[in-house]
């Protein structure tokens, strides 16, 4: 029986540590850290004081100006799903659009529809940002002053100056589950089991691909749902097949693929691979204004495809190197005499070879100006390896350090005089400055949060 009472679900950031581009292929894996940085989504029946119509979900991101999205829905003939239509567009059809909201209520919803046939009541959605999803002004000052939980901006969220920590595919993630949890009765999905995340992966999967409108390595969801893990990605063809929400067998095809009726996922979550040891953390530094770098995997991709031979030596030196690290940092947390040595020389021998690939493949993934901020941090007592995650570009440095004051201090030091310039923003004045966003990593997952802590956004 479902009782729609309040459901809060949060998922965490990510950060790909090692096996950036690699791990678009199934040949490799990424080391990919989840972070404490959540996304939190409330999901609670709507109050009727707002003048709701029969069958409407509103979604709402407080913490931005304009920030709220109202979708009707209906269920579709011949197992369509549910379709999900947004209401009060303005005028001008793209203006205030959310396609990460739309397709995951559009592919929740139908889900839910067709592996029961639960009312899909009304309900208000609320979706909460930790702080360091964006940058905010005390960041860009690296000035410690205390900031309220869920920072309110005077922006749209179009405007805010995202720290890349994965926001979307940890919206996806945390709208899915709560979605699942509130419509759904616990013996059909319980996402605290094996069974209940694996479908919570599978179909949030599924609509940050569709939202995205590309099928990337689905590192950023798997970590939404599992939190830190060594991840090998599912085969694209998985998802390459279905219909579009509202079509008719769009809500069988679906379940048939998140519940792997005909086809088995074959991604693979390594989540025992994954340590940091004790007194060691993770550190995030955002670029500001650090450049978009957007074109940089499909071009690294067609170097790959242009010069097979090249590029499979160093993506196999890579990928040796990417997992050696991982055993390292296992290793080091396993035992207790910590000798840190081999995991700066990973560190500093996957540093050659992206730049290696960066001057082959002529693409910025570690750019000159990194390579000076990374070499600087290196130089700190204390600091035991960096690098550029992910795609890499000018946007963001990870970099591993022992978790003490005297460390972070002298990080703190070193960036509050850094003064960034990217060859692509040209000049003196162009210069960036770097920020440590305050969060580190996590082990943990999406996790069901208790309602009460989120009072302030509960209507009743
Ligand atoms: N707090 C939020 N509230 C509403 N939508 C959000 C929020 N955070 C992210 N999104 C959605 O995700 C999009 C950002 O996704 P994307 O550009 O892929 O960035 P990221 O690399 O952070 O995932 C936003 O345009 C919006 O649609
Ligand atoms: C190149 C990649 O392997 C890693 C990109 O990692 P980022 O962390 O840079 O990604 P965004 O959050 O989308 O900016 C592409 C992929 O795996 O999909």
């Amino acid at each position: 029986m479902v009782n729609n009472a309040p459901v809060v679900v949060s998922a965490p950031g990510k950060v790909l540590l090692a096996g950036g581009y690699l791990v678009l292929d199934r040949a490799y894996t990424g080391l990919v850290f989840g972070l404490d940085a959540r996304l939190h989504v409330l999901a609670q029946p709507i109050s009727t004081s707002t003048g709701v119509t029969l069958n409407e979900i509103v979604v709402n991101s407080p913490q931005f100006q304009g920030a709220v999205w109202e979708y009707g829905y209906r269920v579709t003939e011949q197992e369509g799903g549910i379709q999900v239509t947004q209401l009060r567009v303005d005028a001008d059809l793209n203006l205030n659009r959310n396609p990460f909201v739309e397709t995951t209520l559009s592919y929740a919803l139908s889900y839910i529809s067709s592996v029961a046939k639960p009312t899909i009541t009304p309900a208000s959605i609320t979706i909460l940002a930790d702080n360091d999803y964006y940058s905010t002004p005390s960041d860009l000052s690296n000035s410690s002053t205390t900031s309220p939980r869920f920072h309110v901006f005077d922006t749209p969220i179009s405007k805010a100056h995202k720290t890349g920590l994965g926001s979307s595919a940890a919206l996806v993630t945390a709208l899915t589950a709560s979605l699942l949890t509130y419509y759904l009765p616990s013996d059909v999905i319980d996402l605290s089991t094996e069974s209940g995340k694996r479908k919570l992966h599978n179909l949030a999967q599924a609509a940050h691909c569709a939202a995205q409108g590309k099928v990337g390595s689905g590192f950023d969801v798997a970590s939404a749902v599992y939190g830190s893990c060594l991840y090998r990605r599912f085969s694209p063809s998985i998802l390459s097949s279905h219909t579009e929400p509202g079509r008719p067998e769009f809500g069988a095809q679906l379940k048939s693929i998140v519940n792997e009726t005909d086809i088995k996922w074959d991604h693979e979550i390594q989540k025992n691979a994954v340590k940091v040891p004790q007194g060691m953390r993770l550190v995030m530094c955002d670029v500001s204004h650090g450049s978009q770098t957007p074109g940089l995997v499909k071009q690294v991709l067609m170097w790959r495809k242009h010069n097979a031979e090249e590029a499979g030596e160093i993506w196999d030196e890579l990928h040796e190197h990417n997992t050696a690290l991982a055993d390292e940092l296992k290793k080091a947390a396993e035992k207790s005499d910590q000798q840190y040595d081999q995991i700066t020389e990973h560190f500093r021998t996957i540093r050659r070879l992206i730049r290696e690939m960066s001057e082959k493949s002529d693409v910025p993934i570690e750019p000159p100006e990194q390579t000076k901020l990374l070499d600087a941090c290196d130089e700190i007592e204390g600091v035991v390896g960096g690098v550029v995650p992910g795609a890499g570009g000018y946007d963001a440095i990870a970099v591993l350090i022992r978790d003490d004051e005297s460390t972070i201090s002298a990080l703190r030091k070193l960036f509050s005089s850094w003064r960034f310039m990217s060859s692509e923003q040209g000049g003196e004045e162009a210069g960036g400055r770097v920020s440590m966003l305050g969060v580190r990593e996590e082990m943990e997952g999406v996790r069901a949060e208790q309602a009460d802590a989120y009072k302030a956004w509960l209507q009743y």
